[in-house]
Parts: structure tokens; C-alpha cells; sequence
């Protein structure tokens, strides 16, 4: 069931270049009811180029493209710090009849060295000619990755605290990209969603739609509906992870969302999953009881999907 509800869309430009204190009010007021409300909006005014958006288009086109065998050598369940491929078919949740139909690429932040059981080090990349997907997707990480933390700020702000709050848990910020494509709806089987429904485990996400390409929803739980979130042209979705609804006392919601291809060929969407330092806890509330760090988040995430070792898992504090 669909309803005729519709996310707002903020313009950020007024947090990024105010004319007047009160242009950074209004969006502060404006993030922090939408995420109260929905857990979910859209910004324009973000200041990621739309050149790089459709570079980054192409990039993700000429990846899946490439000979499945080819990029099954590059999966990342083989790979130390879980960058890389993920094969459609290959990611089930619990209570779904059906694997996702999604096919990913997964990149991070890129550091020299693995260290603390492979959240930290360095990317996989493709074989393919460096303009054609390494530096633009790259350029890409990083300025979404800005925007992330940018949005951290405002979320920060809206709960009346000091955007410099994010400095706290943003020194070696965890940050995963995922590329994805969701392949015609006509070639998905009955009932097989893009991705099923679920919410985001952490903080800040990113999300780009490749316009044109509806198929995200919104579970709005007020309302027992979900809402359709349009794929607009240089339009950002944002949307608050499952760490940021307890860290802030549930002020900021968490809402379970999925994709169902809408359009008639294939679809294409990329997320910035901004979490915050290995070891950071709550910084709103440092007497919080439930002190559970991005690492231990992210483990619990993953201990089901690839065989960590105790060692690795007692690295970042997870038991
Ligand atoms: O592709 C989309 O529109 C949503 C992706 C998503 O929800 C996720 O990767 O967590
Ligand atoms: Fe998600």
C-alpha cells in the first residue's frame, strides 16, 4: 500500500552558505523535524556536483558490466577488509522469502595498512582504466563522505548541541560506500524485492538514486504506509541509522525502508554510510548503559555473514 504522503526536501545551501543566522536555523529545524517525523528527508544544495553524480553513473555502468566470473574474483567475502563484490542472491534477512536481488561493490576508507580485523585498510579496485572508475568513484567517497558528516552537524544542532560535537567521534570516521544495481523487475522472481526491508544499523546515510529510477519506500509507522521516495535529479535521500535513533533517547527515528525496481530497466543506487570512530560511544549522553561502539555495531552486522575469528572480534571490543 502506497500513500500519497511525499518526504521533504530541504535546501542545504542555507547551512552550507547562510546570508543570515537565520538561513542555518531554518534547515537546522527543518532536519531535525523530518528526522523526528520520518527518519528519512531529501536535501538539495548539497554541493556534490552534478558532473560527479553522472560520473559516478557511469563508473558503477562500467563495473557491472564486466563478466560476472570477473567480479566474482573480486568478492568480498574474500577479501580481508570486506571491500569488493557481493553477487546478487547473496544477502538474506530474516523473514524474507527470498535473497535480494541486488548486486554491490563495497569500498572504505583507503588506508595503507589492515588493522582492527580489516575495518581499516586498504581498498579493491577493478581492473579498468583509472578514469574510468577509480577516480571518479573515489572523488565521489570523499565528497559524500563530507556531506555525511556535514549532516552529522545539523543532526547534532538540532538536538541543541555544537556541530564541533561530530569532532568527537570523527578522528579515523568508519565510512563504507556501497555501489549498487538492482536489475529489471521483470527478471527478479515473484515476491524478490532489490533489498528487503530493513533499517540502516548505524548513522548518517547518503543516498543516490539514479534519477529517473524510482523504487525506494519508506515505512511510515504513524501512518502504517509506506511512502514512495521519487529518484530526482541532483536530490539527495538522507536518512538516520538505527545508532543515531539511541543515541539520541529515540528523538531521531530509524525507519525500516526497501527497494522494488519501478523503472523498466535496470536501477542504480549508491549509499555513504557515515558511522563515526571504531570506538566511539554515545557523546550526548556519556552515562548511557547501552555504551556500544560503531565497531561492536558492525561486527554484529557482519559475524553472520563472514567467519570472524574471536581474535578479530575481541579487537574491537566485541565479545
Ligand atoms: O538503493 C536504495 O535506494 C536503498 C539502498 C539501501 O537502503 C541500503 O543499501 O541500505
Ligand atoms: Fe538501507
Amino acid at each position: 500500500m502506497s500513500d500519497e504522503m511525499n518526504l521533504p526536501i530541504i535546501d542545504l545551501s542555507g547551512y552550507l552558505n547562510p546570508e543570515c543566522p537565520e538561513d542555518r536555523e531554518r534547515v537546522i529545524a527543518q532536519v531535525r523535524d523530518a528526522s523526528r517525523q520520518y527518519g528519512f528527508f531529501q536535501v538539495q544544495g548539497h554541493g556534490v556536483p552534478p558532473s560527479l553524480q553522472h560520473d559516478l553513473i557511469r563508473s558503477m555502468g562500467n563495473l557491472f558490466s564486466l563478466p560476472e566470473e570477473e567480479k566474482l574474483q573480486m568478492s568480498f567475502l574474500q577479501n580481508p577488509c570486506r571491500r569488493g563484490y557481493e553477487a546478487a542472491g547473496m544477502s538474506l534477512r530474516e523473514g524474507d522469502p527470498l535473497p535480494d536481488s541486488k548486486e554491490c561493490f563495497y569500498i572504505a576508507r583507503d588506508d595503507p595498512i589492515i588493522e582492527l580485523s580489516g575495518f581499516y585498510g586498504p581498498n579493491l579496485w577493478p581492473n579498468l582504466p583509472t578514469e574510468d572508475f577509480r577516480d571518479p568513484v573515489w572523488k565521489y567517497y570523499e565528497q559524500t563522505s563530507e556531506l555525511g558528516k556535514t549532516i552529522w552537524s545539523i543532526l547534532l544542532e538540532g538536538l541543541g548541541q555544537p556541530p564541533s560535537l561530530v569532532e568527537k567521534f570523527a578522528h579515523r570516521a568508519i565510512v563504507p560506500m556501497k555501489m549498487i544495481r538492482y536489475p529489471p523487475q521483470s527478471s527478479t522472481l515473484p515476491g524478490q524485492f532489490g533489498i528487503g526491508a530493513h533499517t540502516d544499523f548505524g548513522g548518517v546515510t547518503i543516498l543516490f538514486q539514479q534519477p529517473g529510477k524510482d523504487g525506494l519506500e519508506v515505512w511510515h509507522e504513524g501512518k502504517e504506509a509506506w511512502i514512495e521516495v521519487p529518484a530526482l535529479e541532483d536530490v539527495y535521500v538522507i536518512n538516520c541509522g538505527d545508532m543515531i535513533q539511541r543515541w539520541s533517547g529515540g528523538r531521531y527515528k530509524s525507519a525500516r525502508h526497501r527497494v522494488i525496481n519501478k523503472s523498466q530497466g535496470e536501477r542504480l543506487s549508491c549509499a555513504t554510510f557515515w558511522h563515526g570512530d571504531i570506538n566511539a560511544t554515545n557523546p550526548l549522553n556519556p552515562d548511557d548503559l547501552n555504551s556500544e561502539t560503531v565497531g561492536q555495531l558492525l561486527v554484529k552486522r557482519f559475524r553472520n555473514q563472514y567467519s570472524m575469528t574471536k581474535e578479530s572480534i575481541a579487537e574491537v571490543g566485541a565479545a
